[in-house]
């Protein structure tokens, strides 16, 4: 069981939702700067994601708990985040360390609650890769 209290974002919402969730997965970082984590290895990553708005949809949620978690466990589960198409495609020419997984998974969130027509904004992520590192990824602006 995931409980922990996280830095709060400062926003403007009457909203703000919270999902934590926790997966398996294995990288490693082809840089020297690395060290050791240039081999593969896994981590169990533990995140939270933050979502802020004014306005609930039809049945009354922000953004469906289970939605958020789909779009994050499904794809990143038991895989190697280097083969990630995010991180393995010609455009993919950043490595996956916890600073870039946590931007990549704002970008997936927010790309899906942009089709939303009462569109609630992710508004941070935070990324735990071991017990004593994490990151946190918080947009500048909101997207328009
Ligand atoms: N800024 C970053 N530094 C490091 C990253 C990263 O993603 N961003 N990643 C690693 C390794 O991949 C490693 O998984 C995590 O390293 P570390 O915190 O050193 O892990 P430990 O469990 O060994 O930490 P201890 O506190 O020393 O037990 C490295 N750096
Ligand atoms: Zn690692």
């Amino acid at each position: 069981m995931i409980q922990q209290i996280y830095p709060v974002p400062d926003h403007p919402y009457e909203y703000e939702l919270n999902k934590d969730m926790h997966f398996a997965a294995a990288h490693y970082i082809p840089h020297v700067e690395a060290g050791s984590c240039q081999e593969v290895h896994g981590h169990t990553y533990f995140a939270n994601i933050t979502i802020g708005g004014d306005r609930l949809d039809d049945s009354g949620f922000l953004i469906n708990f289970q939605h958020i978690k789909k779009l994050i466990h499904k794809r990143f589960d038991h895989t190697m985040i280097n083969e990630d198409e995010r991180f393995s495609s010609e455009r993919g020419t950043e490595f996956p360390t916890t600073e870039v997984v946590a931007k990549v998974m704002w970008e997936i969130i927010q790309d899906h609650l942009d089709t939303l027509p009462h569109r609630p904004q992710c508004l941070q992520v935070f990324l735990r890769e071991t017990p004593t590192s994490y990151c946190i990824y918080r947009p500048k602006r909101k997207r328009s």
